[in-house]
């Protein structure tokens, strides 16, 4: 730690535990592991997306496992090349939408690497049973396509058939490799495969995305949590989204799911209580022809409502959420026009990395006097405002992705079903306590992460089997300890 503390720039800091990986991966774990707080936003978002970005001019190692256009009809064969053979968990990405930071090709890889670190270190996942995949089908971003350190295949981004084939060969072989109960995450893909990618596969295989269900189930739970503060159920609040993509539309999905459950009123109706914009606007029913079939279930009855600041002010969300990728977008204007009809707004700015941010906390605070409730996707210092300290909760995927992949790992879960999901969500929100809801804090703390993603994995596993989709039988009478006794840990043992 003396070490990495040393560094001055966050790149740096990156790239000095990128080399301890390599050199001494169990020191890694243990440092990452007792540090978490301070080194989660080193390995992790927000400076994971500047390595992305840099990720040619720093590039040393592969890290994971690369498998380009060049490699179709023989992609089987590139993973047998991986020297781990029992893979549990792989992350795979085509780098076409990296954070909040748009098409990074080959350069995603730093994603992948990233999530897996944390399914050892916050889940407990051995570090051999995990794989980082990036799925080359080359670049739209013409910056790198004539970078001279870019390491990815020069050319334009395959689409349609050539794109499917090639994701099919991938998803074939690693079921005919890995056999049926390996996990896979899909990660920062762009909306218009992420969507097809995950309706095609999550009937044939182990898999989630981790920006639709992942980041959806982080939310709910922090709405849950937040309930203790705001006072009233799901269905007594209104959500307005910006951004209709991933995240946008599957925490909207999961929101009106757990209402829907809650209050035994059928999802259409729920749904209605969830708005959505887009860079068009309010999304309503007079545009439903022209959207995206992801975005259709929110065309709601209203008329059409342009910018953010007159769509907040035509809804009055009691909840914000920003989830469009774009920084500065909570301005000045919505967070007071929030402020001006609730008493403690909830506000969530869950764009990464920092520089994508709707808004700071600092910002979400003195612009509401202190009314905020706040939380984002990248980390934020604690801020004093007139005497007192808010402290901002991180509404990341990271609090829920390792333990639902240790549930699932330990289950010999087949298949990953939405009540998986309200599961993770609802053992996390369990995991609040009173002293930090009086700090505003909808999270705990992420130092006690493995001690969560055990209570995540327990509820997740117990679901799997209540489901009949387990397949590790019989069922460990207490889940808890069983998940608990499952997790890797980075002791240094003692020799005689
Ligand atoms: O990686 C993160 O920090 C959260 C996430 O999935 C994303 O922003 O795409
Ligand atoms: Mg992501």
């Amino acid at each position: 730690m003396n070490t990495i503390r040393q560094y001055q720039l966050p790149l740096q800091k990156y790239t000095a535990m990128m080399e301890l990986e390599e050199r001494n991966e169990r020191l890694f774990y243990k440092l990452l592991i007792d540090n978490v707080e301070e080194l989660l936003p080193v390995v992790y978002t927000p400076t994971v997306g500047e390595a992305c970005q840099k990720y040619g001019s720093i590039f040393k190692r592969p890290q994971g496992l690369y498998i380009s256009l060049k490699e179709k009809g023989k992609v089987l064969d590139v993973l047998k090349n991986w020297p781990q053979k029992s893979i549990q968990v792989i992350v795979v990405t085509d780098g076409e939408r990296i954070l909040g930071l748009g098409d990074l090709g080959c350069q995603g890889m730093g994603i992948p690497v990233g999530k897996l670190s944390l399914y050892t270190a916050l889940g407990g996942v051995r570090p051999s049973a995990c794989l980082p995949v990036t799925i080359d089908v080359g670049t739209n971003n013409e910056q790198l396509l004539k970078d001279e350190f870019y390491i990815g295949l020069r050319q334009k981004r395959a689409t349609g058939q050539e794109y499917s084939e090639l994701l099919h060969e991938f998803m074939t072989a690693v079921k005919q490799n890995y056999g049926e109960k390996v996990l896979i995450q899909f990660e920062d893909f762009a909306n218009h495969n992420a969507f097809d990618l995950l309706a095609k596969y999550g009937t044939t295989h182990l898999v989630f995305n981790d920006d639709i269900q992942g980041t959806a189930a982080v939310v709910l739970a922090g709405l849950i949590s937040a309930l203790k503060l705001l006072g009233g159920s799901l269905a007594d609040h209104t959500f307005l989204f910006l951004g209709a993509g991933e995240a946008g539309t599957g925490i909207a999905e999961l929101i009106a799911l757990e209402m829907s459950r809650r209050s035994k009123t059928p999802l259409e109706e729920t749904r209605k209580k969830i708005w959505l914009t887009d860079s068009k606007g309010l999304i309503v029913s007079s545009r439903k022809e022209s959207l995206q079939h992801f975005k259709k279930p929110w065309a709601h009855e209203h008329e059409p409502v342009k910018g953010l600041l007159e769509v907040v002010k035509a809804i009055k969300p009691t909840v914000l959420i920003g989830t469009s990728g774009v920084g500065k977008t909570f301005t000045k204007e919505v967070i007071e026009a929030m402020a001006s009809f609730n008493e403690k707004p909830l506000i969530l700015a869950l764009s990464n990395p920092t520089s994508q941010s709707e808004c700071t906390a600092e910002e979400a605070y003195t612009w509401t006097k202190g009314k905020a409730i706040f939380a984002s996707g990248s980390p934020f210092d604690p801020v004093e405002y007139e005497g007192k300290v808010f402290v901002p909760g991180q509404s990341n995927n990271a609090y829920i992705f390792p333990g639902l992949g240790l549930g699932l790992v330990i289950s010999g879960a087949i298949r990953v079903h939405d009540d998986m999901l309200l599961a993770a969500a609802e053992a996390l929100a369990g995991q609040i306590k009173e002293e930090y809801l009086a700090k505003g804090l909808i999270y705990p703390p992420l130092s006690n992460i493995r001690k969560i993603s055990v209570q995540i994995a327990a509820n997740v596993a117990a679901k799997a089997y209540e489901l009949g989709l387990a397949t590790r039988l019989p069922r460990p009478e207490n889940l808890v300890k069983h998940a608990e006794s499952c997790m890797y840990s980075p002791a240094y043992r003692y020799y005689r």
